[in-house]
């Protein structure tokens, strides 16, 4: 797996691949790693393909409670806390999940890292799995703050793309998502072979083919 996951003046980035492997067996090219917790919050899975979809619906049914009792969206930062006490209760058992959650309450945007060590931390730019640091060679070079909306995910495209062409355990479809306060936005799913044709263009001309 490749997840990324970036703040910028336009609100979070998430961006993963849709690839799950059992040893050199691929099991599935269509995963959702981005997955949508509400209206306002995604999340995204690398690790154990069971513990991440079963604890992120446990997540997802604790948030729609918070929304039903208290007639208010669930902070991110309560989120994370949940997924990150869940952690700890379960330490040394044997989960194995890397999570970003992401979204943008009254407090502003978030993106915060948990996983099942039980480490919770904010950031602006993170990249979890076994690609990230393939993404992260693509994604720390052309990261900054004042990215465009286009630019944004162009990079983040380009990080997940690059990391599915070196690490096996990434590839399939890549899953770019945007957030802001006005909520999230699945902005495409493109197949790795296409980005590669967009990213790694032959220049074709008369005098080029004469090798
Ligand atoms: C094939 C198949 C069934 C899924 C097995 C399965 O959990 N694969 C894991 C890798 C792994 C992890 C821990 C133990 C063994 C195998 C996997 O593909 N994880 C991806 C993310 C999930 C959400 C799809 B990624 O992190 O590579």
């Amino acid at each position: 797996t490749t997840t990324l996951g970036f703040k910028y003046q336009g609100g979070v980035i998430l961006c993963a691949d849709s690839r799950a492997t059992s040893g050199q067996y691929i099991g599935s090219q269509s995963m959702r790693k981005v997955v949508e917790l509400t209206n306002y919050m995604l999340g995204t899975l690398a690790g154990g393909a069971a513990d991440c979809v079963y604890w992120d619906r446990v997540l997802a049914r604790e948030c729609r409670l918070h929304e039903l009792r208290y007639k208010s969206r669930m902070p991110v930062d309560a989120a994370a806390r949940i997924m990150c006490n869940i952690s700890t209760e379960y330490k040394g058992m044997g989960l194995a999940m890397g999570m970003m959650l992401a979204g943008c309450d009254d407090e502003g945007c978030k993106l915060i890292y948990v996983d099942s060590e039980g480490m919770r931390s904010h950031g602006s730019v993170f990249s979890v799995g076994s690609g990230s640091p393939y993404a992260l060679g693509v994604l720390d070079t052309g990261y900054r703050w004042n990215l465009t909306d286009e630019e944004a995910y162009d990079l983040a495209r380009r990080a997940i793309y690059h990391a599915t062409s070196k690490d096996a355990y990434s590839g399939g479809i890549v899953r770019l998502y945007h957030i802001n306060d006005k909520g999230w936005k699945n902005i495409c799913n493109t197949d790795c072979n296409d980005l590669h044709d967009i990213f790694c263009e032959e220049t074709t001309s008369n005098d080029d083919q004469a090798h």
